[in-house]
């Protein structure tokens, strides 16, 4: 059954697990994003999923888990994951740490009804992220069909939530349609309710998606973190050390590009910044005065205009959203996303706070979007690849199921 509910045009046409008839004994792959660290502060990637794999274990389903965390070659073993589900979920729940071959398929045949397996991490795999279609084939053999949770990975076409859906009937997890709808507020254009983006982290998609996009719908775009550094870079400013990403050179091409042309966005830029060596005491420097030798920057401070231009927003009422720390929170950082997010946490602002360090490094207690990355794409683009797969999923043409 496909679903016509919902008014997110991304949600047209997909199958939803909420509508899959689930059955004792179907053996189902759940692919989620428990993209955290056992040290994480906050769970919600993990426990987003939570009434999902409920339902399917209370059906009886067996269930096998995928999921990625880190990077291939520094990923980490689930375990810690495995064990989380076991203290919230009222069902056995164990951790198989091969998940290709007939070590793995073997183990996904045991799984009884109502049983959980966490097998293990797909960026053990080079071919996760390249999207290979013989790992997505062996990923498939744990399962007949597969349940798309893991919104934070939506934007990745990756072999566990994308290729995977050439070999399986696909459905969407509730935990993504929530994400879809909670982030419907912060879409678009719109004339009557001022809009602000602030901007930091360190992926380049804040750049390359975000930027690009919130200079053209956004009122008012806040840069941080290494949006920051790119921007100033892309003005002539000396930048020293400091952290420009994964692809610095596309992000520093988007960066000329919306400074160079006409948009939406007034961009609040800093006057100062807070600059560090890699070890050693931190000072404030003016921007125009450039990073000095062997400095990064790490922190911007809020300028009095930024503060009048947001006090100002914030009393007449606004919706904003934070993606990607503004500052090297992760070194300790914090004082100008402190202010930031002071400024924006007022009864008529919705503040939406969006990615997993974000949410984990930024003082609030308010509402998140568990992707960082993929509520920037899916905020662009009205979609994300994941959602596309599962429109082509098999279960198309072959009729639902
Ligand atoms: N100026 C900066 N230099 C280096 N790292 C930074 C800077 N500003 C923020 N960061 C770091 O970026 C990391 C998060 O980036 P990112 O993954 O893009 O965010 P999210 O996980 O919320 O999507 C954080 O650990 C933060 O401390
Ligand atoms: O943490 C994630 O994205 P985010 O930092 O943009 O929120 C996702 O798990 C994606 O991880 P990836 O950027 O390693 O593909």
């Amino acid at each position: 059954m496909r679903s016509e509910t919902g008014t997110a045009p991304a949600l047209r046409g997909v199958p939803l697990l909420r509508d899959a008839p689930l059955g004792r004994g179907q053996r189902w792959i759940y692919s989620a994003g428990f993209n955290v660290t056992p040290s994480s502060r906050r769970s919600e990637r993990l426990d987003t999923e939570l009434a999902d794999l409920g339902l399917l274990l209370r059906a009886g389903c067996r269930v096998a888990l995928l999921s990625h965390q880190g990077e291939h070659g520094t990923a980490l073993a689930l375990d810690f994951v495995a064990d989380h589900l076991r203290a919230r979920l009222a069902a056995p729940v164990d951790y198989h740490p091969v998940n290709t071959g007939p070590d793995a398929a073997r183990r996904a045949e045991r799984i009884g009804p109502g049983e959980l397996v966490v097998f293990g991490n797909t960026r053990h795999h080079a071919g996760e992220t390249a999207g290979d279609p013989a790992l997505a084939a062996e990923f498939a053999a744990l399962g007949d069909l597969v349940a798309a949770g893991g919104f934070s990975k939506a934007h990745r076409a990756h072999a566990s939530n994308v290729g995977i859906m050439a070999f399986r009937p696909g459905f969407l997890a509730d935990s993504v349609v929530r994400e879809v709808e909670l982030l419907a507020p912060w879409a678009g254009a719109r004339d009557n309710l001022a809009s602000v983006a602030v901007l930091g982290g360190s992926k380049p998609e804040k750049t390359l998606t975000g930027l690009a996009h919130v200079m053209d719908t956004y009122d008012v775009v806040v840069p941080g973190g290494v949006v920051l550094n790119t921007l100033l870079r892309a003005k002539g400013y000396d930048v020293g050390g400091s952290e420009l990403g994964s692809r610095p050179e596309e992000c520093l091409a988007v960066a000329r590009d919306v400074l160079g042309r006409p948009h939406r966005a007034e961009l609040l830029l800093p006057d100062e910044v807070v600059v560090a060596p890699p070890t050693g005491p931190a000072r404030t420097v003016r921007v125009s005065d450039g990073v000095p030798p062997g400095h990064a920057v790490v922190d911007l401070v809020v300028s009095a205009a930024t503060r009048a231009r947001l006090t100002h927003l914030a009393t007449r009422g606004a919706r904003a959203f934070v993606a990607g720390p503004p500052g090297h929170c992760a070194r300790g950082f914090t004082t100008g996303s402190g202010h930031l997010v002071d400024l924006l946490t007022a009864p008529a602002v919705d503040l939406l706070l969006l990615g997993g360090d974000t949410a984990a490094e930024l003082p609030w207690d308010g509402p998140v979007s568990t992707g960082g990355g993929s509520a920037l794409h899916y905020l662009a683009h009205g979609t994300c690849p994941a959602l596309d797969a599962l429109r082509g999923s098999p279960a198309t043409e072959e009729g639902d199921t």
